[in-house]
């Protein structure tokens, strides 16, 4: 893994820096666009007075199924650190599915046949058609799959989404759903929703910023403690009529007839965590499998088949057994800098955190070198983020530039969580101030690493920020009986930002010829800015030499 010193490229005096503004995209209209809509003067005179362009970030760009899909940290981060574009998950379980592979494989196998013993088959995760974490028709494949194999009982527990899909859409998902399932039970296969609850309440916490919203999950869906309900539907308009909150934020439901829950998991049942993408599948992963637990109290742990719908973690192995191989991501640039001597540093705080590490070194949380790879982890706040939408922004910064100032570090990177998880909570007011509080942060970074003789990267993995209305199929604004704009959660579908800030004559100017970049030529990028020439296969730098 030797890299060519390059002969075009002389190596950045000082360090090379790519800042990822999160859900930071560039929207092409005015109106719901909390980027625009904040005075970011710093970012502005950045943009306006470097080299920029703008790279493509969703879709087929990023390894998605199709053009529609928007993109997200998983993809956006391997994409930055792979320099390559890959299959990822969501288009990888579509395939095996289609394809049939799913079903031969012995993880499907093992789930079958202890089901077929006699124990229940449950399926647990996220429950819409986000295409982020999960799908809901690959829960479906599954469940017909698994009648088709004399599976005779299946219960569902569902994570309520309204932040990759619409904000208030669970409706959308469970009433159909509710049909479908009516379609499917028969005397010989016995089918039910058992527990849920929204997915920032239970069950998908990430990078261990708040492990009692697993203990939570694991209460509702294993235990089967929690209020009880007669349907996910009234569970959700209860919630609904008692207190103002989005999908994402419903408390827990368990499912029950005559006050017994319909599922609880118990020794002899097989589970199957049906989200192929790993930040947010780990920790409830860990609980159903690791022997000497410690986060929180289990209780006794049942022994189940546990499979997870792609393998989550390449160093961890977990979980051991796991439905779909995920993508094979090799030869990161954090492997070929770490094997090449390179110094390198990574820092954001809990929330973003795995996105600069796990993510971006192809889902794998170990390093590479231990010498040579510093990683920093400042703890997210564990609030809603509308209130405190500035997150952790100031303090990454200080610490940030004291690395850029030691010296001792050629390539850092650095995600600021912001555009996103502000983006996410839907709130306008809060996205605005998130930007005012990321842009006086770059005002504080940017002259450092000039100061350093450094080159900075200023991009982004995928939009949210920059769209916080919903649209309607036209593109019109929707708005609620009163009036009131309908608040977007999700990501966007627009490019991001590139912008590459650097000292007078830097002996390169960004390349012309390629309309279709995107965030996987970044690699290569910083690899000739290091003084490199990127290995062959990686897609083209976004530079070329003056
Ligand atoms: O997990 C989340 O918070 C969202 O589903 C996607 O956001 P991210 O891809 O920016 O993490
Ligand atoms: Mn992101
Ligand atoms: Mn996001």
């Amino acid at each position: 893994m030797k890299l060519a010193k390059s002969s075009r490229f002389p190596a950045c005096p000082g360090p090379v820096v790519t800042i990822v503004l999160d859900g930071v995209g560039i929207s092409p209209r005015e109106d719901g666009d909390a980027v625009k809509a904040a005075r970011t003067p710093n970012l502005d005179r950045y943009m306006a007075s470097y080299p920029m362009t703008k790279l493509l970030a969703h879709g087929t760009a990023v390894g998605m199924p199709s053009d529609e899909d928007m993109g997200n940290s998983e993809v956006g981060h391997n994409a930055f650190g792979a320099g390559r574009v890959f299959a990822q998950g969501a288009k990888l379980v579509a395939e095996s599915i289609s394809s049939g592979h799913l079903w031969q494989g012995h993880a499907w196998h093992e789930v079958v046949a202890t089901a077929k013993q006699g124990g229940t088959l449950h399926f647990l995760g996220l429950f819409s058609d986000g295409n982020v974490h999960s799908h809901i028709d690959h829960l479906k494949a599954m469940i017909e799959q698994a009648k088709q194999e004399g599976v005779a009982k299946v219960r569902l527990h569902i994570l309520l989404d309204g932040r990759d899909v619409g904000e208030t859409s669970a409706l959308d998902y469970v009433d159909p759903f509710e049909a479908y399932l009516n379609g499917l039970r028969s005397p010989e296969f016995d089918v039910a929703i058992a527990s849920g609850g929204g997915r920032m309440q239970i069950t998908m916490d990430r990078y261990e910023a708040d492990w009692s919203m697993v203990k939570r999950g694991w209460d509702i869906h294993v235990l089967g403690l929690g209020r009880q309900f007669a349907s996910a539907h009234e569970a959700i308009e209860t919630f609904r009529s008692e207190a103002n909150v989005i999908d994402q934020d419903l408390p827990g439901f368990v499912i029950a007839k005559d006050g017994k829950p319909l599922g609880t998991i118990v020794d002899g049942d097989a589970v199957v965590f049906f989200n192929f993408r790993g930040d947010r599948a780990i920790e409830i992963s860990r609980a159903f499998t690791e022997a000497q637990f410690s986060p929180f109290e289990r209780g006794p742990l049942p022994k189940v088949t546990y499979a997870g719908m792609m393998q989550y973690d390449g160093d961890t192995k977990l979980p051991p057994r796991f439905l779909v191989e995920p993508p094979t991501i090799d030869r990161t640039l954090g492997e070929y800098l770490a094997k090449n001597g390179i110094t390198q540093y990574a820092i954001s705080e809990t929330q973003k955190f795995g996105h600069v590490t796990y993510f971006w070194n192809g889902n794998r949380s170990g390093k590479f070198d231990e010498a040579l790879e510093t990683y920093v982890e400042i703890p997210s706040d564990v609030v809603p983020f509308e209130q405190r939408p500035w997150m952790k922004c100031a303090e990454i910064t200080d610490t940030l530039i004291a690395a850029v100032r030691s010296g001792k570090y050629r390539y850092l990177r650095v995600n600021y969580a912001n555009g996103d998880m502000v983006g996410h909570t839907g709130n306008f007011e809060a996205a605005v101030t998130a930007m005012q509080g990321l842009d006086l942060q770059l005002a504080r970074l940017i002259p450092v690493i000039l100061e350093m003789n450094g080159t900075a990267i200023i991009t982004a993995d995928h939009g949210n920020a920059d769209e916080m209305y919903e649209l309607d199929k036209k593109g019109n604004v929707t708005r609620n009986a009163e009036g009131r704009t309908k608040a977007k959660t999700s990501h966007t579908l627009n490019p991001v930002p590139f912008v590459l800030v650097s000292g007078e004559n830097p002996g390169f100017k960004l390349r012309q010829d390629l309309p279709k970049a995107g965030l996987s030529n970044v690699a290569a990028t910083i690899l000739n800015l290091l003084g490199f020439d990127a290995p062959e296969d990686y897609d083209p730098s976004l530079i070329e030499a003056n």
